[in-house]
C-alpha cells in the first residue's frame, strides 16, 4: 500500500528524516512511533504532500506519489483543523466534497455515521458549542467520510474519554477489517499493543527498529524468567534476591547463557518449580530500551 525509499528531509541544520525507508502493506494498522522531535510528523506530512522531501521516494498502491493520491489519503492530523463558526453537517459536507464525493455521495456517507456513531442530533450545533471529545469525532468522521484506502492517524485518542476511546478504538478496527490501511502515530503504548500489526520506530530522525509486535517482542525479549519456589530443600544463593509469600519463594533470573531447560534443572535442586514463564517485553519497554540505548550509542 506504501513505501518508502531512503526519505531525507531538513529544516536548514535541522535533519527530520535520514534515509528512512517503510513498507507497509494493505489492511494492516501500522505504527509509527518515536519520541519527540524524532520526524514522525515530518513523515506523515510528506506522505500528504503538505511538503516537499530532499530526497527519497514515496509509492502508494505502486504508483509514485503525486497530487491525485491526496483523495485517496484521510489525514487526522495532530493539530485539529475545524473551522469554529461551521456547523457540524456544513463541516462534514465541506470536507467530504473536498475530497471528491458528489453531494448526494456525501450527504449519503455524513448520515451513515452520523448515525453509526449516535451524532445526528449535533448536526446542527456550530463547531466552537462542541466540547473537545465532540469536536474530535466530528473531526473523526471528517477523516474517513470519503472512505479513502489509506488512513494517516495522528494521536486519534487525544481529548477522548475512555468510553470514546474505545468507540474509536472499534471504529479504526472495523475500517482495518474492511481493507484500509491505518497508519497510526501515537506515544500511546497501550493503544499500540492494541490495535497495531506492525510498527516502525524512529529516532532522530532515523528508523531504528520495523516488524510486527510479535517479532519485536521476540526479538527484543530480556531472556529473564519469573520464577516461585516451594518446599525449599536448601538455601537460596543470596544474589537471587527472593521475595516470601505464603511460603512461595519468587524472584526473576536471567538465562545467563542457558537454556530454559538448564534453569528449571538447575531450580529444580532448591525445591519444587510452582512457576516459570518468561517476562515477555511490553512496547512501552522496547520503546524506551530502544530510544535509550540509541542515544547512548
Ligand atoms: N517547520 C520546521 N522548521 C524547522 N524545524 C522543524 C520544522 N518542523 C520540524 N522541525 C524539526 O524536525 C525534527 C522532527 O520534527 P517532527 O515534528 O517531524 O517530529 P515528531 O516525531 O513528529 O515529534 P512529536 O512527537 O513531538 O510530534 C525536529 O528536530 C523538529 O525540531
Amino acid at each position: 500500500m506504501l513505501k518508502i525509499n531512503k526519505l531525507n528531509k531538513s529544516y536548514g541544520a535541522n535533519t527530520a528524516l535520514t534515509d528512512v525507508d517503510l513498507e507497509v502493506s494493505q489492511g494492516v494498522i501500522f505504527g509509527l512511533l518515536g519520541p519527540n522531535g524524532a520526524g514522525k510528523t515530518t513523515l506523515i506530512r510528506i506522505i500528504n504532500q503538505i511538503i516537499d522531501s530532499d530526497s527519497g521516494e514515496v509509492f502508494i498502491g505502486g504508483e509514485k506519489l503525486e497530487p491525485k493520491h491526496i483523495k485517496q489519503i484521510g489525514y487526522l492530523p495532530e493539530e485539529r483543523g475545524l473551522y469554529k463558526k461551521m456547523k457540524v453537517w456544513d463541516q462534514m459536507l465541506y470536507f467530504a466534497r473536498l475530497k471528491g464525493l458528489s453531494p448526494q455521495e456525501a450527504k449519503s456517507k455524513i448520515n451513515y455515521w452520523l448515525d453509526k456513531l449516535d451524532m445526528q442530533s449535533w448536526r446542527d450545533k456550530k463547531i466552537e458549542d462542541l466540547s473537545k471529545g465532540m469536536a474530535q469525532k466530528v473531526q473523526f468522521i471528517s477523516t474517513i467520510v470519503h472512505n479513502p484506502p489509506l488512513l494517516i492517524l495522528d494521536e486519534p485518542f487525544s481529548g477522548f474519554d475512555p468510553v470514546n476511546a474505545d468507540i474509536i478504538k472499534n471504529e479504526i478496527l472495523e475500517l482495518k477489517e474492511n481493507g484500509t490501511t491505518v497508519i497510526l502515530s501515537t506515544h500511546r503504548m497501550e493503544s499500540v499493543e492494541l490495535l497495531c500489526d506492525q510498527v516502525a520506530m524512529i529516532n532522530r530522525s532515523r528508523k531504528i527498529i520495523d516488524g510486527t509486535i510479535k517479532e519485536l517482542k521476540s526479538k527484543y525479549r530480556p531472556e529473564v524468567y519469573s520464577i516461585s519456589l516451594e518446599h525449599l530443600k536448601k538455601e537460596l544463593p543470596a544474589e537471587w534476591i527472593s521475595k516470601e509469600e505464603d511460603g512461595s519463594h519468587h524472584f526473576t533470573l536471567p538465562l545467563s547463557g542457558k537454556s530454559p531447560n538448564e534453569l528449571i534443572q538447575e531450580l529444580m535442586q532448591y525445591g519444587q518449580v510452582n512457576n516459570f514463564q518468561e517476562l515477555i517485553p511490553s512496547m512501552e519497554e522496547i520503546f524506551i530500551h530502544q530510544v535509550k540505548s540509541t542515544e547512548n550509542g
